[in-house]
């Protein structure tokens, strides 16, 4: 797992690191892995170091100080490099001195002769020719968006970008933008990962994000959540072995649709048969069509009818009226470790003695968009999703996995796992039914349920990525990709469950080799 932490967590590790070593040195280490960056940038978009023009935007504290020591490596390189300063007097001292040493120079960006925005000629003239540009604004400590004068520099970058630590105007502890924010190539962040890395609009902003250790790293703590890499999803997702059977891998319930919506039920149904490899039982009034698209499946018309299964995937189409209500009311009451989407939620919204028909020690996963989320909690997420879903986790005892472009997922412990989609295909209706049948399988075979979660969404975003793209092994690649339907996400399942399990197999084999 790939830990991110929060900006406090960094900065006590920061003051314990300073009890060893000097913070200048630091500074210095994290400045020079800033300027491996941009170097190798600059290499791979203008063939080289030397004779290239570099522009750092620096603001007032460490972050500016650690943009001034990388264009010092940098001139050191053969870079010629402008430093311009958004607070004259409060820039790094020690910084700009060691930029001026290299050969470098430093000018005000609301100097002399300034334009109709308020952009001195000097600095004006120091973007308009740069090769590339680094973004020291601001960093950890952050608060708010850019203000007008950096919003007007950045606004004019059109070369590739390097944010140091993280992109300016991004909250680091939400990763929300509520105004002007950089826009970087790439990032160079120091200890680890922060949340504005991974979080919504910040994970974009970010770019490709390059973690440089420079010694903080060994003084962080546990992190305050995770991201599941696509070995871990391989390694963990449930197959068969010799001894196995159709019961033993689990068996998995899906009661969805109605006769208004069959296709929740269909997608539900046929994500939890792509899943995994034990049996399928359907319980509810779209048992025909599930049938005539599933045939593997058992389907019956009621869940009181439909045998013994191992977990529940409850909710998308069964709507809020009494039948809806007394179908979650079984499963909840069954004892078994319960996936409740869609209607099922609002039920739970509406309806607050549906908690006490569950078996409190029978895991119960929630999986809201927004809307239902704010249906849930009585008010929407807000810029803090993981405290939001942390939250909801704790009070109603139950996995909460808030859905969106970056999913969080919440144990009622306390821990959380983060899903960074990275594309948006998966945004389509229908999309949402697929995931709750994959939960509810992985559920089924004995997957903790917030690995369950992590894996099932994992490979959600990957299949909609790999059915937009064409990568699914039957032909039409696209690298630009097209809008797909949740059948096409559903149909890639099984591609993008290969290509976890095959990269965990890639990753073992020279581990195995070496050991
Ligand atoms: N202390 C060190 O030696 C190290 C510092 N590091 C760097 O230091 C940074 C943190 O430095 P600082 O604590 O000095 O703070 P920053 O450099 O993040 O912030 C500088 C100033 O900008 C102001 N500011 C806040 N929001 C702003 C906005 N929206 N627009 C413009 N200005 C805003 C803040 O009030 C603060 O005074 C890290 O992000 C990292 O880049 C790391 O290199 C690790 C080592
Ligand atoms: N902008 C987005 N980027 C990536 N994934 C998204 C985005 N919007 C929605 N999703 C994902 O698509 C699925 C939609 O689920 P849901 O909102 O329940 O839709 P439906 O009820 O139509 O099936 C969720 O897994 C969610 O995380
Ligand atoms: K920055």
């Amino acid at each position: 797992m790939q830990g991110v932490w929060t900006p406090d967590q960094v900065r006590s590790a920061e003051h314990r690191l300073f009890a060893r070593v000097p913070e200048p040195t630091v500074m210095r280490r994290a400045a020079f892995a800033v300027a491996v960056q941009c170097a190798r940038l600059l290499t791979e978009r203008t063939g080289g170091v030397a004779g290239r023009r570099v522009a750092l935007l620096v603001g007032a504290g460490n972050n500016g100080g650690d943009a001034l020591w990388a264009g010092a490596f940098l001139r050191r390189r053969g870079a010629g490099v402008t430093a311009v300063l958004l607070a004259p007097d409060k820039a790094h001292e020690a910084g700009l001195e060691g930029l001026r040493r290299a050969g470098g120079r430093a000018v005000p960006a609301e100097g002399a002769n300034a334009d109709t925005a308020g952009i001195g000629s000097e600095a004006a003239d120091a973007l308009e020719r740069a090769d590339l540009v680094v973004d020291g604004i601001v960093g950890l400590a952050a608060r708010g968006p850019l203000r007008p004068v950096a919003a007007e520099l950045v606004r004019r970058v059109t070369v590739p970008l390097v944010s140091v630590d993280l992109p300016s105007g991004v909250d680091p502890m939400t990763g929300s933008v509520e105004g002007p924010a950089v826009s970087a190539d790439l990032t160079v962040t120091f200890g680890g990962l922060k949340p504005c890395h991974v979080l919504g609009a910040g994970a974009v902003r970010s770019g490709e994000v390059v973690v440089a250790g420079v010694g903080i790293t060994e003084e962080l703590p546990e992190p305050e959540f995770a991201l599941l890499d696509a070995v871990e999803v391989g390694e963990g997702w449930p197959i068969p072995g010799p001894e196995d059977d159709k019961y033993s891998t689990g068996v998995v319930g899906v009661a969805a649709g109605s006769a208004t919506y069959p296709g929740a039920a269909v997608l539900a149904t046929g994500a939890a048969v792509r899943a995994t490899a034990g049996m399928v039982r359907y319980a509810g009034p779209a048992a025909d069509e599930v049938r005539s698209a599933w045939p593997e499946v058992v389907a019956t018309g009621s869940v009181g009818d439909a045998g013994r299964v191992q977990a529940w995937s409850v909710g998308p189409g069964i709507g809020t009226g009494s039948s809806g209500r007394d179908v979650l009311r079984f499963v909840l009451e069954s004892g078994r470790p319960v996936c409740a989407d869609a209607d099922s939620i609002t039920l739970f919204a509406e309806d607050d003695t549906m908690w006490d028909a569950r078996d409190p020690d029978a895991p119960l996963v929630l999986t809201p968009h927004a809307g239902e989320f704010a249906r849930l909690a009585g008010e929407g997420p807000g810029a803090d999703r993981v405290a939001a879903a942390r939250g909801i986790a704790t009070s109603c005892n139950a996995f909460l996995l808030l859905k969106g472009n970056t999913t969080v997922i919440a144990a009622p412990d306390g821990r959380v796992l983060v899903n960074d989609a990275r594309q948006a295909w998966s945004a389509t209706a229908g999309s949402g039914d697929v995931l709750t049948g994959l939960i509810g399988a992985l559920l089924a075979a004995g997957v903790e349920p917030l690995l369950a979660c992590g894996y099932a969404t994992h490979v959600h975003s990957l299949a909609a990525e790999l059915a937009a793209h064409g990568k699914t092994g039957d032909g039409g690649r696209s690298e630009a990709g097209a809008p797909i339907g949740a059948s096409a996400l559903l149909a890639a399942v099984p591609a993008a469950v290969r290509a976890v399990r095959d990269t965990a197999l890639r990753t073992a084999a020279p581990r195995a080799a070496a050991s």
